[in-house]
């Protein structure tokens, strides 16, 4: 049940570096300062606690069910208790099964813990004379889809590259998401070339909101990052992004706007599965 159908969205676009306490600090100012903004629900970045670099993912690495050492974690839930907010928590490296995941974690306003998305699709890529990356050398990849009921909507989950398949977006979209939240760590060359595509396409496609969140452009490690935390509406209009600085995006989400693109373009009425013999994304 929506409680807020219209509220304000901060996107802390954070500079990671290598010590994992000044990341946690950094990220607890950001969710502060935009609660105080007036945002109702807070996203961070992909990897915001930790170098996004294969060398520094199991040395950051959080064993949430071990509330001891689970110092992002634990902050994440107590300021979303401490701020009455809904906290979409960017990506860390979890520890599981002796395994690793990139893995977001959601808290509502009594700091709860709503879901846990762990990264369906794993950046492996090679583009030759630019960019190798390989997160399957490193991580075990999730394997369900994520939507959570909030107060403020139904939030579909998505870490960076799982933005690339529609098909994800679909079944969010099916299942009644207002907004699909992407923290994401596109790189210089990807970012240029489709950060905002990417955004652009699942919003339309799908009549809802997209947000994503980035790490700022120089956070520690030999990966940069393009930034560029933005949010599209339905309509495919940006509504507000940033450049690739630290920052905290402030923006409001309404979403009359998707009613209003879904009757102004019935797409799901005038849909032909009859003809694209799709499987059934409802279930
Ligand atoms: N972190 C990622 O998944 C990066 C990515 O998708 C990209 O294009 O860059």
């Amino acid at each position: 049940m929506v409680k807020l159908s219209k509220f304000k969205i901060g996107l802390c676009q954070l500079s990671v570096t290598t010590e994992k306490k000044t990341n946690i600090d950094k990220a607890c100012s950001a969710i502060e300062f935009a609660s105080k903004q007036g945002a109702s629900l807070v996203v961070l970045p992909e990897m915001w606690n930790c170098p996004y670099s294969t060398d520094y993912f199991e040395q950051f690495a959080e064993n949430f069910d071990d509330q001891e050492s689970a110092s992002s974690y634990k902050m994440l839930s107590k300021l979303a208790s401490q701020e009455g907010i809904t906290i979409v928590g960017g990506s860390i490296p979890e520890r599981c099964e002796g395994q690793l995941c990139n893995t977001c974690c959601v808290f509502g306003p009594n700091g709860d813990l709503l879901a846990k998305h762990r990264k369906i699709h794993l950046f492996d890529v090679n583009i030759p004379d630019d960019i190798s990356f390989k997160e399957s050398d490193i991580f075990l990849a999730g394997s369900e889809p994520t939507i959570v009921d909030t107060d403020v909507g139904k939030i579909g989950i998505g870490i960076c590259h799982d933005i690339r398949f529609p098909e994800l977006a679909m079944v969010y979209q099916a299942r009644g998401a207002h907004l699909i939240c992407y923290p994401g760590a596109f790189n210089m060359s990807t970012g240029e070339a489709l950060w905002e595509l990417e955004q652009k396409a699942r919003a339309v496609d799908n009549q809802l909101f997209v947000a994503t969140c980035s790490p700022s452009r120089f956070s520690a490690g030999t990966y940069t990052i393009w930034g560029h935390s933005t949010l599209v509406d339905p309509f495919g209009n940006v509504i507000a992004t940033s450049e690739h600085d630290e920052t905290i995006v402030i923006a409001e989400v309404d979403y009359s706007a998707i009613q209003y693109t879904r009757d102004s373009f019935p797409i799901e009425k005038q849909r032909r599965q009859d003809i694209y013999k799709f499987i059934d994304l409802h279930v």
